[in-house]
């Protein structure tokens, strides 16, 4: 029973024009910044818009196409909002069992299985409460178990954790994790929020302008990013270039050693971690990239502080407050800063790859 989405929506001038396949059991994190048309694609995926080109598709079956188009109140797809919405005039126990009800399960095992289903997900007493009265964590979990008491054949999920306080969202992602490993169709994530992704995915596309940018596992993601987006969410400096001889060439100017890099149009992923700051140009260090620099800005991490180092390339650096208070660091210094050729980790950019800034 896999999911497929493969078309285009236009939605005034913004264009969404993707192929995701995702298989039973499988939870698709759709990752990408505000704008990307995640929704928009999940909302294709529902039937609350049309694909104007293309189909989606579940179990081979047809939902939407050229002469096609399922409603989206009989695709049997459970879908979870990030505002849950709940009906606000009916009890908890009665917004589970609507879904149920409607496939004509009868009122007294649609309610049985709803008041199952509750207790499941760790609000069984709230049944007789209307949604008014409910936390947002509450309410989140009411809405899991009526997009699940419907016997879903696909699950969709719309950033179902960003109206959550931090600690209830933290509360409630190991459960729906729990929830989303047992369920056996396919679930749809959207979610701007990369630790959402990797926690509850197991494979995690990347939209950015309606267009599929990157995809992969969650360690092939944050190992090799391909675009500047995906950098600053793993947290790497990423630069392009083209590779030669071990050297590559950066846009922009510079140059990094990186001996396994493959001769051509390479990216170069940097952790800021595997750098080292100099307050004068080292000489007895064994790194063989070294490049100067003014340090342009601060900013604190748990146990590390971030320095963004402007030279040829920006480049972000973790160091310790030690450190800083050691080199005596402060806006505007100038640095030098070194990395190992074996911490420059280059690989072959898409083709389709444009300019990355650095
Ligand atoms: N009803 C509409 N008419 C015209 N354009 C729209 C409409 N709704 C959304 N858009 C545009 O479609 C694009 C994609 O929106 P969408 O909501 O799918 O993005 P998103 O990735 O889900 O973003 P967010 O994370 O902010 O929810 C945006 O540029 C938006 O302005």
């Amino acid at each position: 029973m896999s999911l497929h989405f493969a078309g285009a929506v236009q939605r005034g001038q913004f264009r969404l024009d993707a192929d995701l396949r995702v298989e039973p059991g499988e939870v698709l994190a759709l990752l990408g910044p505000n704008g990307a048309g995640k929704t928009t694609l999940l909302r294709a995926v529902a039937g609350l818009l049309r694909v104007d080109t293309g189909r989606v598709e579940l179990a081979g079956e047809q939902l939407d196409g050229p002469d096609v188009f399922v409603p989206a109140d009989e695709r049997k797809l459970g879908v979870v909002f990030q505002d849950h919405r709940l009906f606000p005039h009916l009890r908890v126990l009665d917004n589970v069992a609507f879904g149920l009800r409607t496939q004509h399960v009868n009122r007294g095992d649609a309610h049985r299985q709803a008041q199952e289903w509750l207790t499941r997900l760790g609000v069984g007493e709230l049944a007789r409460r209307r949604p008014g009265r409910l936390s947002g964590g509450q309410a989140q979990r009411v809405a899991l178990a009526r997009a699940l008491a419907c016997r879903p054949r696909a699950l969709l999920l719309d950033e179902p954790l960003a109206a959550l306080d931090v600690q209830t969202r933290a509360e409630v992602q190991g459960e729906l994790r729990e929830h989303l490993g047992a369920f056996a169709g396919p679930t749809l994530l959207v979610t701007h929020d990369p630790i959402e992704a990797l926690l509850l995915a197991g494979r995690i596309v990347v939209l950015e302008h309606g267009e599929v940018v990157q995809q992969g596992s969650p360690a092939e993601i944050t190992s090799r990013p391909l675009t500047p987006y995906v950098a600053r969410l793993v947290g790497v400096n990423l630069y392009a270039g083209i590779a030669a001889h071990g050297v590559v060439r950066l846009d922009g100017g510079g140059t990094l050693v990186a001996p396994d890099a493959v001769d051509g149009r390479v990216l170069v992923a940097l952790r800021p971690s595997a750098l080292t700051v100099h307050t004068s140009e080292p000489h007895e260090v064994s790194a063989r990239n070294v490049w100067p620099g003014r340090v342009e800005s601060f900013a604190p991490l748990a146990d590390r502080i971030r320095l963004t180092v402007r030279g040829e390339q920006n480049v972000l650096v973790d160091v310790t407050a030690a450190a800083v208070a050691d080199l005596g660091l402060r806006l505007g210094s100038p640095v030098w800063l070194a990395a190992k050729a074996t911490d420059v980790s280059a690989y072959p950019a898409p083709a389709a790859a444009g300019p990355v800034a650095g």
